[in-house]
């Protein structure tokens, strides 16, 4: 269960958000929403570890992320807004090295089979950097398919994508909740998916 406990964010001299407190369990859809610039991005980041809150605390199963990181990382899975993939390297070995990077091994099949379950058969040897953007970002949402976390923070997913990778997306995070996992996530548009609550910045 993540817990967010009355986060405060502060940037340059402006606060943009305080008092943001919600809990996400087994099963739970959390739909964060606000304006450009009111702070989703930087929430998110909070919530995965990657930015300190201004006050107020980040528990992981009751334990602050700050005190176990290492515990912490390995159930989640945070994508963010911008595709942090590697232009020079294809499909197959972005999701390879991402899962090195995770001190896991993606074998080259599982690999592939990711990458053509999301819709890039045919893609999976091109370069990146020679890709469309919905098609990019279907490379970074592979990791879905290719790395087990039970938390799922995703930064606008959605972006770039044309309705059947909509809909894709949607049952993939469906059949994530469906089996106990978590999500948190950012969106402009109202989600795909049913029952999430809105945390609105
Ligand atoms: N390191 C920083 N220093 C100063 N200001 C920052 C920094 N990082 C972000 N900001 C500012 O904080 C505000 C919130 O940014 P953030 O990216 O969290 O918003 P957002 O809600 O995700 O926006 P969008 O909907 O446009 O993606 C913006 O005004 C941004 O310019």
């Amino acid at each position: 269960m993540l817990s967010a406990q009355s986060l405060s964010c502060i940037r340059g001299e402006r606060p943009l958000f305080e008092g943001v407190g919600f809990d996400v369990g087994a099963g739970d859809l959390v739909h964060v929403r606000g304006a450009n610039g009111s702070g989703k991005t930087s929430l998110l980041r909070m919530l995965a570890g990657l930015a300190l809150p201004a006050a107020g605390d980040v528990l992981w199963n009751g334990v602050s992320i700050a005190s176990e990181p290492a515990a912490y990382h390995r159930e989640l899975l945070y994508l963010g807004h911008l595709p942090a993939i590697k232009d020079d390297l294809s499909g197959t070995e972005n999701l390879q090295l991402a899962s090195e990077l995770d001190g896991d091994s993606l074998g080259e099949d599982a690999a592939r089979a990711a990458l053509l379950r999301i819709g890039l058969a045919g893609r999976e040897d091109l370069p990146a950097r020679v890709l469309s953007a919905g098609q990019k970002r279907r490379v970074l949402l592979a990791r879905l398919l290719t790395r087990r976390a039970r938390l799922w923070v995703l930064d606008e997913p959605f972006t770039a994508l044309d309705v059947k990778a909509v809909d894709m997306l949607g049952a993939l995070v469906t059949e994530h909740l469906a089996q106990g996992g978590s999500a948190v996530v950012t969106s402009h548009q109202p989600l795909p998916m049913a029952d999430a609550r809105v945390v609105q910045l």
